[in-house]
């Protein structure tokens, strides 16, 4: 089977997009794993599938592969690609497109040019929404590695994701650490690592290791999730700079009981075909 694609990056979180929409297939994990191999297939973070909703409500279905071939929840930087994605193919013309997601619907705001802002939802911080093995909602846990405790926040955008708050991240242990976190007990679906350096009230920066990828060079969702914790904690404003090291992502959270508005950049990266 031959199958059309299109490599998109969003703050060089990067995306393989597949339009089964106009296309008939029905991919496979091991498929998927084909697809986001650097070495023999395309190569990328997530698989972004574009289908039909299953309600009339809804423009879209928006499904997301990690690079290990898992279907997972939610994917912010992949959101922002989608609604370029779908209007570029003609598959809409609207400018606010809503699509089903594993985790409910979001909305997807097509600025101009490469700018896309996405409702995100609101962050749930309840242990049993993470899911995190904790008895109770707490500013912040401990969990024990062996050779060292940390620290972490815990937030669910969907999916899941414990935020380490560090003084530098050009040295926090990201590559140590990061699967470590990812495969911790304590989080029985695993979770996505997000280590955060404060420079100012309005300003962070972040890197994320990623559940069923390893390291990115951005996270929408992991972004949302460390200004849900850094406001959650006193320590930042209302909207955030988050500086990834693939680019910047603008986060607007006015605090419980709202939804977190995620802003950033997309880009089309080439068009190309796969055999599967
Ligand atoms: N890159 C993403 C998140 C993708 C899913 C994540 N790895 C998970 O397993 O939850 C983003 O931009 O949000």
């Amino acid at each position: 089977m031959i199958l059309r694609f299109t490599k998109m990056h969003g703050a060089g979180n990067d995306f393989v997009v597949i339009d089964l929409v106009s296309q008939r297939c029905k991919l496979r994990s091991r498929d998927i794993r084909k697809l986001a191999d650097r070495r023999f297939g395309v190569g990328c973070d997530q698989v972004l599938v574009v289908e039909p909703p299953s309600r009339p409500d809804v423009d879209f279905r928006y499904r997301i592969y990690n690079a290990d071939g898992g279907e997972v929840e939610q994917c912010g930087n992949g959101a922002r690609c989608f609604a370029r994605f779908v209007r570029e193919k003609k598959l809409t013309a609207k400018k606010r497109i809503s699509v089903e997601t594993a985790c409910g619907v979001i909305v997807l705001n097509a600025r101009d040019h490469d700018q896309v802002e996405v409702d995100m939802g609101a962050p749930r911080f309840e242990p049993a929404d993470i899911p995190l093995r904790a008895e109770q909602r707490a500013a912040s846990y401990v969990i024990d590695l062996g050779a060292q405790q940390l620290e972490v926040g815990a937030v669910s955008m969907g999916n899941p994701h414990a935020i380490l708050r560090v003084d530098n991240v050009d040295t926090a242990d990201v590559e140590g650490l990061g699967p470590q976190i990812e495969r911790h007990q304590d989080f029985p679906q695993r979770v996505n690592a997000g280590f955060m350096q404060v420079v100012a009230e309005d300003t962070i920066r972040l890197r994320v290791f990623e559940r069923g990828v390893g390291e990115t060079l951005a996270c929408g969702t992991g972004a949302c999730a460390a200004v849900a914790y850094g406001r959650s904690r006193g320590w930042l404003s209302e909207t955030v700079t988050v500086q990834l090291p693939g680019g910047k992502l603008s986060i607007t959270w006015r605090g419980e009981g709202h939804n977190v508005m995620m802003t950033g950049p997309t880009a089309v990266v080439f068009e190309g075909t796969i055999k599967l």
